[in-house]
């Protein structure tokens, strides 16, 4: 593939995007955005209630964050996102915007920008018990722990043709890039 002009940390929560990616970040030089800076108010409560986000709750958020990506890669600026982005069809949104998506996006009512972001796509994947034992750890965070077996039944792992690097815990750390 083309240099990337982004990085997406994703994975379940908890499974170390926030972690993982501002040290990416930091290493590289590379601007740090978190995803979960960009929830609307809605989206917290609604999460903070336990109840899982849909598809609705997420578009205009990934799309929000796709206006952000283009712009800095556009001023070449490179970026790492930490990012939830479970399924293929939020990946695609983010790297292509409306586009992307186009029954749902046009529904927002926003211009479609048709360009691409080159995005390589870093998947944090664990246990189900590692994560959750994690999350339990985890303080001051709106995020409820009971919201991980959603977030395991959402995820879509990456899969060709999108570029991706895989790394699992606790195993040995495997890196498979594509
Ligand atoms: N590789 C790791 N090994 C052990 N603990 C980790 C690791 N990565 C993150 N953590 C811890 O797990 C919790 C969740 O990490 P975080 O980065 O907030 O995940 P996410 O952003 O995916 O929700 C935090 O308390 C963090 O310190
Ligand atoms: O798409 C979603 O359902 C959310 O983005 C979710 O996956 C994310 O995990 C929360 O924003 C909590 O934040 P943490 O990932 O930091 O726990």
């Amino acid at each position: 593939m083309a240099a990337p002009g982004a990085l997406l940390v994703m994975g379940v929560s908890g499974s170390g995007k926030s972690t993982v990616g501002a040290l990416l970040a930091s290493e590289l030089g590379w601007k740090f955005y978190d995803a979960d800076d960009y929830h609307s108010e809605e989206n917290r409560k609604k999460m903070g209630k336990g109840i899982p986000l849909n598809d609705q709750d997420r578009i205009p958020w990934l799309c929000n964050l796709h206006d952000i990506l283009l712009r800095d890669v556009a001023l070449g600026q490179h970026v790492v996102l930490a990012c939830s982005a479970l399924k293929k069809m939020y990946r695609d949104i983010l790297t292509q915007g409306k586009d992307g998506a186009a029954p749902k996006c046009k529904e927002l009512g926003r211009e479609a920008k048709g360009a691409k972001i080159q995005l390589l796509v870093v998947h944090l994947s664990g246990s189900f018990e590692v994560i959750s034992e994690r999350l339990l750890k985890r303080k001051g965070h709106f995020m409820p722990p009971e919201l991980l077996q959603s977030q395991f039944e959402t995820l879509e792992p990456p899969a060709a043709p999108e570029k991706f690097i895989q790394q699992f815990t606790p195993q040995q750390p495997t890196l498979d890039a594509v």
